[in-house]
């Protein structure tokens, strides 16, 4: 059976690296004979209205999408074939800043021997990830990665203003260190809120909170291990609570994040892992799903399993 591809491609990725993967792909495409269509993506969320109409019409394993970009590329494809219920599956190929799904799933970072196993897969693989229910704005989505509210969205707004200058060389071995400073300018300016956390039907209050983020897998912001304890595809989901802490606290641990993972063992984190997920939070943030900046807003969340399928 003749396979014809849909490369759904953000040009724009990890400074030029989705261009390059991009090429890399019609070239080896074409040596192969193999049928293909790019699907550039112009604007935000443009790849979700790809993926929407593409799930809408494509229906069958005679068509395989295959995923060119970042975290906010694949959230946006993902989310886009959710919305409309298909189950097509999809290859992905990093191309992004952080790549923290790649990274999370062990994708490998070589375009040409994602693309070949992409090519030669026989059988999707499921991969595990969060819906939620957004009830303040009534909307259902889909998260990859994490979801959060407070800083850690403040550290996204602030690298997505400037994303032409965030990569730059990394210390601790991650891929993009500009994390590192954002999370310093915005802890600076850094608000707490109250929030009710539900998990598995048990529930309680915390004050005094700097961020809640929903882990699907252990990484935030390019290879940061804020969660240590949690793994892709193992059958829940986790909230981290993490608690106002001062700039000499932040400075002592900070180093255990990016070593040993032993800052979930202090006071200044809660970990609840569970299935089903509930957050309320009592005042305004501003929120974070895979990377892309939701408004600032007094959310109200559900959280459930689901998943997808990916060709790798
Ligand atoms: N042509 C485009 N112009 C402007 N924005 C775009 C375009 N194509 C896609 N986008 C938006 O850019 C966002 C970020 O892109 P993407 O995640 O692919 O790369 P990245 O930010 O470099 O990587 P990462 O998310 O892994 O850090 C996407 O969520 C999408 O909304």
């Amino acid at each position: 059976m003749d396979v014809y591809y849909h490369i759904i491609a953000n040009f724009n990725a990890g400074s030029g690296k989705g261009k390059r993967i991009g090429f890399e792909v019609e070239k080896i495409l074409n040596n192969r004979n193999i049928p293909f269509v790019f699907h550039q993506t112009k604007y935000p969320n443009h790849g979700f209205e790809i993926a929407q109409k593409l799930g809408q019409t494509l229906s069958d394993a005679a068509n395989r999408i295959i995923v060119i970009g970042g975290d906010g590329t694949l959230h946006e494809v993902v989310s886009g074939l959710h919305a409309v219920e298909s189950t097509l599956p999809i290859g992905y190929l990093p191309a992004g800043t952080g790549n923290d799904f790649a990274r999370s799933v062990g994708l490998t970072k070589d375009a040409k021997k994602g693309l070949l196993a992409i090519l030669e897969a026989k059988t999707p693989v499921e991969i595990e990830c969060m819906k939620y229910h957004d009830h303040l704005h009534n909307k259902v989505g889909i998260g990859l990665n994490s979801m959060g509210f407070g800083l850690d969205a403040e550290v996204n707004a602030l690298a997505g203003e400037n994303k032409s200058t965030a990569h730059v060389p990394a210390p601790f071995n991650l891929e993009s260190s500009s994390y590192l400073t954002k999370i310093v300018d915005a802890f600076k300016e850094r608000t707490t809120y109250s929030v009710d956390v539900t998990v598995d039907g048990v529930s309680n209050t915390y004050e005094a909170v700097m961020v809640t983020g929903v882990m699907n897998h252990p990484y935030f912001g390019g290879g940061i291990k804020i969660d240590p304890l949690s793994k892709m595809n193992n059958n829940e989901l986790a909230v981290m609570i993490i608690f106002n802490l001062s700039f000499l606290t932040l400075l002592r641990i900070f180093p255990l994040v990016l070593t040993t993972g032993g800052h979930i063992k202090t006071k200044y984190f809660k970990r609840i892992s569970g299935k089903e997920i509930s957050i309320r939070l009592h005042d305004s943030a501003l929120g974070q799903v895979d990377g892309e900046v939701m408004p600032k807003a007094a959310y109200q969340m559900e959280y459930t399993l689901t998943s997808f399928q990916l060709w790798r």
